[in-house]
């Protein structure tokens, strides 16, 4: 088992990863996390797959139990779902003591956060991941939130959550482009932060993409730890957090403009490929490392190149309602040749022309 600590303070919390242990939460979280009522939020591919067996698992264990569910998709994303669920949550009576628990992949995640930080002005909640990209990454750090038909991740609110506790069996249902999907952000931990770790991931990408049990665990702790180590230094992304969005800037963009239909760990892979050629531009990584990375992310079926259907001034239109913008400056993190990241606001419209004309 990995313990991984979240150090926030009063506000600190623990990621659990242990493979099997959504079997034995009911007993834990009876003991551990006493709620009033325990409130399952899932999507209704998770629901039917874990969600109903949780839920009988907690009634069984005589706490008081209830789920809500939603359709699948980063198009449930939003403020209308947010809204169903906290009336849902009302009609049931939950009081403040109740405990939301996400039970699922980042838009589970994301909405069930949301929706805790704000029902009756904020409960308890629970992050249980079950995609890839959850467990190594949304599901730490208190970022939660929906999209707006104005761009991604427009409203929402850093609310972090009682525990994570990450059961990597239950990625053994999760389809290979999600899984795929997931691996996207992995990379991103590897270039931001750990060359070591981005060496694994070339070195072991069979063992990685085989879902090998000991390669996938080390992915997950690792990307964990990093998370925790750069959230609790920068909780409410002042600075050193905006390295998280390595790939974002102009992946939310791509994102955004496909209407979500490209998966978000898929725009990132496509982002970091952009900014890597960004810093290519500006004499600041070899076009060596840059095509190294492409490689890497094409090796792991991931796609690096803006689908030529999509409309430049749409991706434009989207990055200049990208949150982090400040009056006309743009953030960027852009890979350096030493192996670390700059965060910049000094990209031109030239350099963001160049890379969407490809
Ligand atoms: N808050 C953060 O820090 C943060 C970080 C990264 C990404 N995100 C957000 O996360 C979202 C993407 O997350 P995602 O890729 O997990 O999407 P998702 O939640 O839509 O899950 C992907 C799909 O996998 C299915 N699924 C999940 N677990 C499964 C399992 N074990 N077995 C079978 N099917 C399973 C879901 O039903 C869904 O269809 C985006 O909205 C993104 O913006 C947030
Ligand atoms: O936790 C963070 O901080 C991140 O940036 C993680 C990202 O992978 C994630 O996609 C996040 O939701 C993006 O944040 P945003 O503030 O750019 O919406
Ligand atoms: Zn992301």
């Amino acid at each position: 088992m990995g313990i991984v600590q979240v150090g926030l303070g009063d506000r600190s919390y623990p990621i659990l990863v242990e493979h099997g242990r959504l079997r034995r939460l009911p007993a834990e979280l009876a003991q551990r996390y006493p709620a009033s009522s325990y409130c399952l939020v899932a999507d209704d591919t998770v629901a039917a797959r874990y969600g109903r067996e949780l839920l009988d698992g907690l009634r069984g264990c005589d706490l008081a139990a209830e789920l809500l569910t939603f359709p699948a998709g980063e198009q449930s994303k939003t403020i209308e779902t947010v809204g169903w669920l906290a009336s849902a949550a009302a009609r049931l009576g939950l009081d403040r003591r109740s405990m939301f628990i996400a039970l699922g992949g980042g838009v589970t995640g994301d909405l069930a956060g949301f929706l805790a930080s704000a029902y009756l002005r904020g409960v308890p909640f629970i992050q249980i991941p079950t995609s890839l990209l959850a467990q190594v990454d949304s599901s730490v750090g208190g970022k939660t939130g929906v999209d707006l038909p104005e761009g991604k991740n427009l409203f929402g609110s850093f609310y972090q959550p009682q525990a994570v506790f990450i059961d990597p069996q239950v990625l053994a249902t999760l389809p290979q482009q999600h899984y795929c999907n997931g691996l996207a952000e992995v990379i991103k931990y590897g270039v931001i932060r750990e060359p070591s770790f981005l060496a694994f991931l070339e070195r072991d990408r069979e063992r990685v993409l085989a879902r090998d049990e000991p390669a996938v665990e080390q992915v997950i702790t690792t990307c964990c730890r990093i998370k925790a180590e750069v959230v609790a230094a920068d909780e409410r992304e002042g600075g050193l957090r905006r390295i998280l969005n390595f790939g974002h800037t102009i992946g939310h963009a791509v994102e955004a403009a496909s209407r979500f239909e490209l998966l978000h760990g898929f725009a990132v892979a496509i982002g970091m490929v952009a900014a890597a050629r960004i810093s290519v531009r500006r004499s600041l990584l070899g076009a060596n490392k840059a095509e190294r990375l492409q490689q890497l992310l094409d090796r792991y079926g991931l796609p690096t190149e803006i689908p030529p259907h999509l409309d430049r001034g749409t991706i434009k239109s989207y990055l200049l309602s990208d949150k982090k913008r400040v009056g006309s400056s743009l953030f960027f993190v852009l890979p350096l040749d030493d192996g670390t990241v700059a965060i910049t606001d000094q990209v031109t419209t030239d350099d963001i022309d160049a890379v969407l004309a490809g």
